[in-house]
């Protein structure tokens, strides 16, 4: 039997998308009438927008009255996804811009970005871990990085690009050596954890998954993926020994399924399109000054002694993360997870910041 009386709705915090959800005709344009009273401007870039995450991400982003201007930028065909997306009749403009051949292109689309989003970079394929995507995508997120650093320093930046893990210790080590680094304004997009466990969840205890939340903590690999089973609302979702296990490791191996099933073509992009875009409309009404705007995100963080970056649940505030709000109470065995985690986090963001040292 389903559960009523929900105590949390993730459309709701999905919006303004709910209508959309629910099957109403009116969305977008009724809904976005509706939307609050701030008529801020937010300007959003998306670094690799052609790719199997930037254009269903990018989609997304257009359909929201959240976004006033969105620019597409990618090493190529990016011209074509924005001309394609411009014709879609929701108000936001948008703009393509291509890197390969237009050497103005980074400078152009990232002046003025209040958020920025980079899934750029290559996915995994069966049989590779994140870790190994660490060669090519460590530099890819540099030298991005760099460039907001030159261009938008003020920007809340978003990293999908793995293994973020270490990419977003990159970044920061990338804003320290411009003298713009702001903690509180980089974020690895930790989402699609959270998505993927509210829908574990749900099946298993066949509940609506827009009623659960389920934390995820420590960071975005393997066994750093660590959900926070006690702590899920609604409370009273008991499992036993043997459910939390499965689902547990159903979770922390959620990438590999969808990397196998795809058989060599890429790994999650629809899914990861939808959490990151739910992450980006966060940022977008934090920046507009809406209160509450609640987060799980990778962030430089003194929540684990011995650790610079570490997820757990944040409020975001027009700045940023306003307010690290920790881990909760973990059961022994949650934190015995935690504790588990801590040498290949540690080692994961030593690698980024002896990269960025190396190549500075
Ligand atoms: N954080 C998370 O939960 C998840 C992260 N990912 C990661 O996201 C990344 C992207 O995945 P997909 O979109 O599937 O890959 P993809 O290969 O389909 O797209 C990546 C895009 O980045 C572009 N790109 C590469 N270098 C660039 C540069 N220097 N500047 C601008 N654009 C550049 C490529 O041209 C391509 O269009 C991968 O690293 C993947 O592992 C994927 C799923 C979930
Ligand atoms: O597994 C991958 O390579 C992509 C990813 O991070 C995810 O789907 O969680």
């Amino acid at each position: 039997m389903r559960r009523s009386a929900p105590s949390v709705n993730r459309l709701a915090a999905f919006q303004p998308f709910p209508t959309f959800a629910r099957g109403n005709d009116e969305w977008p344009r009724g809904h976005a009438r509706n939307y609050g009273s701030s008529d801020t401007c937010v300007q959003v870039t998306v670094l690799g927008a052609s790719g199997g995450i930037g254009q269903p991400l990018s989609l997304l982003l257009k359909l929201s009255p959240l976004v006033s201007k969105l620019h597409l930028v990618d090493i190529k065909h990016t011209l074509g996804v924005a001309a394609d997306l411009s014709h879609i009749d929701t108000t936001s403009t948008v703009k393509g811009f291509t890197t390969e051949k237009d050497e103005k292109a980074l400078e152009q689309s990232l002046t003025g970005s209040h958020i920025v989003i980079i899934p750029a970079g290559v996915p995994r394929k069966p049989g590779m871990s994140r870790d190994d995507l660490f060669n090519i995508n460590a530099s890819v997120v540099r030298d991005l990085v760099t460039a907001c650093a030159c261009f938008c320093p003020k920007a809340l930046i978003g990293v999908i690009s793995n293994p973020i893990n270490s990419t977003v210790p990159i970044a920061a080590e990338v804003m320290k050596l411009s003298n713009v680094y702001d903690p509180k304004k980089i974020f690895g997009i930790t989402s699609l954890d959270l998505v993927r466990s509210n829908t574990f969840v749900a099946e298993l205890k066949n509940l609506d998954p827009a009623d659960i939340e389920v934390p995820v903590i420590g960071g975005h690999a393997g066994k750093t993926i660590i959900p926070v089973l006690s702590q899920i609302k609604p409370s009273g979702i008991c499992f036993t020994d043997d459910e939390a296990a499965k689902l547990i490791h159903r979770i922390q191996e959620a990438g590999t399924e969808v990397v196998k099933a795809k058989a060599g073509t890429g790994s999650a992009t629809l899914s990861m399109a939808y959490a990151a875009a739910r992450f980006t409309f966060s940022l977008c009404k934090a920046l507009k000054g809406e209160p509450n705007i609640y987060e799980w995100a990778y962030v430089a963080s003194n929540i684990v002694d011995c650790l610079s970056h570490f997820s757990s649940k944040l409020l975001i505030g027009k700045d940023g993360v306003a307010e690290n709000l920790g881990n909760g109470d973990l059961t022994k065995k949650e934190q015995e997870m935690v504790n588990n985690a801590l040498e290949d986090l540690q080692k994961s963001i030593e690698k980024g910041v002896e990269f960025v040292k190396k190549s500075a």
